[in-house]
């Protein structure tokens, strides 16, 4: 590959070296799509004032992120706001338009074709919702395939496809083909095919999003299981708020092609960066997604502070019972320094009040 580029914000060499790094980055759609970054005057206009002047659609508009190792990184956001073409300018299945894009530190975008064959087979693999299985090979000639392209030998292939439907828990199924399988199940067939390979990453295209609710409970689980298992970093686009909840560590809401907010489930429902991300987390349970530091308040006169203690990171929902049986605040604590206090009061307050309406 070729030289290193700078990252801005992580430059040394620890461990925790972010696997993705975005800065900057565009795809403009169109006849004069290379003019839009580059004109301040194109930049700032509408997304219809710039179909308009330039018949051209900005899907992703300066977007900056790190993704960190081992990261569950999920993209969310309506229809059409660039989830899909920010996911593939990731491997550069969509050539960016503008920006920088490195890969464990290597610039993606100075990479030749060869170079990205090469990153496609043995770093990345995709989960997409249809999961493009070869019918007429069974579980385990499917899961091997990606190896067999790679060229590795049966032996080997059967051992590691083997190993992996074990994993997704398709034992009984190894023989078995694509069209005597359910839905959930195909798409654990296409997760065994994902991990076959042990990639670096995995990005996950609204996987999901055909499955029934049940199913997609399921293989939501399956993925959380997976996670704790292998441990491989994640990119999970998903439209649905509560799977994003489920199983991102970090979500980036986009509209428009922008950025709106990136942070952790509890950032985006404790404290929304504006009414589109307020409208996505509005019916979200609090008590199942904020911890104490978000409801805690400084102790008042009067207040008693003899009360049990608790981490700033236990869940409200968790807390409530020891809030309630007290009978007094809860100290909020942190190597023994007192952050605030959580009575009964503020326990109320979010369990039947919303706290983004007051
Ligand atoms: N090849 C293309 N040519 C022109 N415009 C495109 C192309 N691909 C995507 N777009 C436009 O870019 C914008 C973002 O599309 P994208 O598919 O990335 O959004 P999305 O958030 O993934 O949507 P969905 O959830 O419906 O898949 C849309 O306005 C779309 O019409």
């Amino acid at each position: 590959m070729a030289a290193p580029v700078q990252q801005p914000s992580t430059g040394d060499d620890h461990a925790g070296a972010p696997v993705i790094s975005v800065r900057g980055l565009w795809k403009v759609f169109g006849p004069r799509a290379a003019e839009v970054p580059r004109s301040t005057e194109l930049r700032a206009l509408s997304r219809s004032e710039l179909m308009e002047q330039t018949g051209c659609t900005a899907a992703v508009r300066e977007v900056d992120f790190d993704v960190s190792p081992g990261e569950v990184f999920v993209v969310m956001g309506l229809s059409g706001s660039g989830k899909s073409t920010l996911v593939r300018c990731l491997t550069r299945l969509i050539e960016p338009t503008a920006g920088e894009l490195s890969f464990e530190r290597e610039d993606l975008l100075a990479a030749d074709a060869k170079q990205l064959r090469t990153l496609r087979r043995n770093k990345f693999s995709m989960v997409f919702q249809h999961f493009g299985l070869l019918p007429h090979r069974s579980v385990v000639d499917n899961v091997g395939f990606g190896l067999e392209v790679r060229g590795v030998g049966k032996a080997e292939r059967l051992r590691r496809a083997n190993e992996v439907i074990e994993l997704v828990g398709l034992d009984s199924y190894r023989n078995s083909y694509p069209d005597q399988l359910s839905g959930g199940m195909q798409q654990r067939v296409g997760l065994a095919r994902a991990l076959a390979g042990e990639p670096d990453v995995l990005f996950f295209d609204e996987p999901f999003s055909a499955l029934d609710p049940l199913i997609r409970r399921e293989m939501q689980n399956e993925v959380i299981h997976l996670h704790r298992t292998v441990g491989k970093t994640m990119v999970f686009i998903t439209h649905d708020l509560s799977e994003a909840l489920k199983l991102g560590d970090r979500i980036l809401i986009m509209r428009d092609g922008q950025m709106v907010q990136l942070g952790t489930g509890d950032e985006l429902v404790g404290a929304p960066a504006d009414d589109y991300v307020r409208d996505f987390v509005r019916d979200v349970p609090r008590a199942d997604v904020l911890t104490l530091k978000w409801i805690m308040r400084a102790p008042r006169p009067g207040d008693e502070l003899d009360g049990p203690e608790l981490g700033p990171d236990t869940l409200a929902r968790e807390a409530t019972r020891s809030v309630l049986a007290a009978g007094k605040p809860v100290k909020v604590v942190r190597d023994g320094e007192l952050l605030g206090i959580v009575s009964d009061e503020e326990i109320l307050t979010l369990v039947v009040g919303r706290g983004d309406e007051e």
